[in-house]
Formats: structure tokens, sequence, C-alpha cells
């Protein structure tokens, strides 16, 4: 049985039944924290800290993967950066800031300047619930990351593409990684990168079923596995 592929409504209602309290019973902090972990780890199968210490890790509006992985980059011993220009006014995205201030982690105001130091770019711009076309303050920081050569590692999806159909109009991010979290999305089909990894691994044997996911099953303790 082969690895299902997520449409957007599908990946929404999975991460709705995730937090569910008569289902999955996670808080969204919980998820953020396994899934940007597990980003991290993925990170350090294919880019090692030693060719590629300086990972430049770029956040959109609801990013909170993006932080935490830049948290355990700082751990396991990158020197990871954050570019982070619209910070919600919530505690949990606070806290997540904080944390990084707390580990002397920069947070950048011009990504073309850092990405003139960086080894590595984190795209954690966009998730599951982009639409329509890129709004600003994103849109030019996505042309930016796309004049650049540096390698990029997507979390989740490219950002820029549509859902489901890829990077239908060329205006989306060509990623060298893409880390799939709970379940690859469709838009994943396109990926033409060298590496695609799954991460978030917070699915239990029911939700599997129901859903008729086929995971494939996860090395040892690792909190990621490649696809390809
Ligand atoms: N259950 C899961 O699968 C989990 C998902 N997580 C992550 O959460 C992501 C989904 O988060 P969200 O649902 O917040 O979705 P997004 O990460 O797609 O962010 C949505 C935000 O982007 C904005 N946006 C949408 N379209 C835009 C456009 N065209 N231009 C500019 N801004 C636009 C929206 O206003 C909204 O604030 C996933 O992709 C994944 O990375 C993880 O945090 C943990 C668990
Ligand atoms: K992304």
């Amino acid at each position: 049985m082969s690895l299902r592929y997520l449409g957007q409504t599908l990946a929404q209602q999975i991460d709705v039944e995730l937090m569910s309290p008569t289902a999955g019973c996670f808080s969204i902090d919980q998820l953020m924290e396994l899934a940007g972990f597990s980003v991290a780890q993925a990170i350090t199968k294919v880019y090692s800290k030693e060719k590629f210490p300086r990972v430049l890790v770029c956040v959109g509006n609801n990013g909170g993967d993006g932080l935490v992985c830049a948290r355990h980059l700082h751990h396991f011993g990158y020197k990871p950066s954050v570019f982070y220009p619209k910070q919600p006014n919530k505690l949990l995205y606070q806290n997540l800031t904080n944390q990084l201030r707390n580990l002397d982690i920069s947070l950048i105001n011009n990504i073309e300047d850092q990405l003139n130091n960086s080894d590595l770019v984190v795209d954690g711009i966009f998730g599951f619930s982009f639409s329509g076309s890129i709004r600003a303050p994103f849109d030019e920081v996505i042309k930016t990351l796309k004049s650049s050569t540096i390698p990029i590692v997507s979390i989740d999806i490219p950002s820029g593409w549509n859902v489901e159909k890829g990077n239908i109009d060329n205006a989306g991010l060509e990623p060298e990684m893409l880390v799939s979290l709970t379940a690859p999305k469709m838009a994943a089909k396109f990926f033409k990168g060298k590496h695609h990894f799954l991460g978030g691994r917070f699915i239990s044997p029911a939700m599997e079923k129901k859903y008729e996911l086929n995971l494939p099953e996860y090395p040892g303790s690792d909190q990621c596995i490649r696809l390809n």
C-alpha cells in the first residue's frame, strides 16, 4: 500500500483531529516541538554542521516549526539566525522567540545581508494553509530567496507552492530538500529536489488507519525518515 499524499482540506482536518480533546489530544506546542525537532534532525542527516554551520531560518506568520527548528539546530552545534518579519502578538510565539534570544540566536532584519553570510536556508514561511498569490512582505522575501543559490530546506511545503498543484506559476521556492510533516501533501509529488524526508512522528495507529496514510516505519528512535 502506497503512502498517501494529502490534499489541503484533508491536511487541515487531520491537524484539527490531532488537537481535538476527543481524538489526538495534542496541544499546538507539542505538535510544533515535535515537528520542528524532526526538521532539525532531518537537516543533520544531509547538511553537516561542519560544512553548513550558518543556517538562516525564515519564519512566516505561523511559523512555530521554524522557531523550534532554529533552537534545536543551535543545540546540535549549528549557528542559526532567524528572519521573522511578522511576529504575532501571542504568548506561544513570544515564548518561542524569547527562547531563541536566551540562546543568543540573532533575529535579523535584513535578509539580503544575512544570505551572503549563510550556508543553508530553512523555509518556514508558508505551510498547508497557503492559498492565492504571495502577499507582502513575503513576496519580496521569496523573490530574494529565489535569486540566491544557497540550498533551501522547506518545511512541509515549498513556500509559494499551491498545496495540491505545486509550483504552478513558478512563483515559489525550489528547495533542495523537503521535510513533509505528518504525511506528504499533494504538492510533494512535484518536488524535484535531492532529498525528501518525512517528519512529525505523532500519528497513532488508529488515525493512520482511519485516513489510510500508509506511513513508512520510522527507524529506531529517529523523528524523521528519508522518502527519496
Ligand atoms: N498537524 C500537522 O500537520 C502539523 C502542522 N504543523 C505546521 O503547521 C503548518 C500549517 O500551519 P497553518 O495552518 O498556520 O498554515 P500556514 O503555515 O500555511 O500559515 C498560514 C498563514 O499564512 C497566511 N497566508 C496564507 N496565504 C497567504 C498568502 N497568499 N500570502 C501571504 N500570507 C498568506 C495566512 O494568513 C496565515 O496567517 C503546516 O504546514 C506545518 O508546517 C506543525 O506545526 C505541527 C503539526
Ligand atoms: K514552507
